[in-house]
């Protein structure tokens, strides 16, 4: 189970609802992947206006957490503006802190980051704070009172996967929060990486959306960050230099 504030999931999955082919498409996904937590951003769907068309309105909300986020934001007034828009639509006391520094790669702003998270803590929001994988400053984000990380294993809507798994096992093992390895992932094989590595769960959306069949990139998915789990509490073999046999030596008939 995934504890985050005062709600605990059964699936370690959280979905992106962003660049679906349609919102069929979407909806069936979204019940392949059996994510308990979806993410949208706020910036992106006009949540008051009841005629435009709306993923929300698709879904059986009763079945999912809503975690709405601060995407398109690029200073931390943005993003706390943002977090207040959707608390006042009632859609949810969580947020995840997204603050943009860099057009081009997409990366986290740290500064603003940090400042946005501090004042929603302050607000009462239960806070999940995408940041990159900077070992120090998750620590401090942590320190600073946040419920859950979100380090990006690389940009968000590369696809690359892992790029620098040492510093994400740095901040999985000093975490005391969920560590939930957000953007970047491109395949089954990335996120059950992730989750090997510990992770608490994974945050994906491009990988889905933009799969040839994105249904079954879903299922896959769901697999996926279960085997990974599941790897995890089994704890692996260590890595040896050279071969050892597998079949025991004793006990040869001769
Ligand atoms: C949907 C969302 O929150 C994205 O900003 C997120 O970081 C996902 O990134 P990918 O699209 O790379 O999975």
């Amino acid at each position: 189970m995934l504890t985050i504030g005062d709600k605990t999931f059964r699936s370690r999955l959280m979905l992106g609802t962003g660049k679906y082919p349609s919102f069929a498409e979407q909806k069936e996904a979204v019940a392949a992947s059996e994510t308990e937590v979806l993410t949208f951003a706020v910036r992106r769907m006009d949540i008051f206006d009841k005629n435009e068309p709306n993923l929300l309105e698709e879904l059986d909300l009763e079945k999912y957490s809503l975690l709405p986020n601060t995407a398109g934001a690029k200073t931390a007034e943005e993003a706390v503006r943002i977090a207040r828009l959707a608390r006042a639509s009632g859609l949810c006391d969580m947020i995840k802190v997204e603050v943009i520094g860099c057009d081009k790669t997409l990366l986290p702003d740290p500064f603003e980051t940090m400042k946005a998270s501090v004042q929603l803590l302050e607000e009462g929001f239960t806070v999940l704070t995408y940041t990159s994988d900077d070992v120090v400053l998750a620590k401090r984000l942590e320190e600073a009172g946040i419920h859950a990380i979100m380090p990006g294993a690389s940009p968000i809507g590369s696809g690359r996967g892992i790029v620098n798994e040492m510093n994400l096992q740095f901040i999985i093992e000093q975490s005391e929060i969920p560590v939930i390895v957000d953007a970047g992932i491109g395949s089954p094989k990335d996120a059950a990486h992730a989750m090997e590595l510990g992770a608490d769960g994974v945050l994906l959306n491009t990988a889905v959306s933009g799969a040839d069949d994105p249904v079954k990139m879903a299922e896959a998915m769901k697999f996926a960050i279960q085997a990974g789990r599941l790897g995890y509490e089994a704890g692996r073999i260590e890595k040896k230099a050279y071969g050892i046999k597998s079949s025991p030596e004793s006990g040869l008939v001769t």
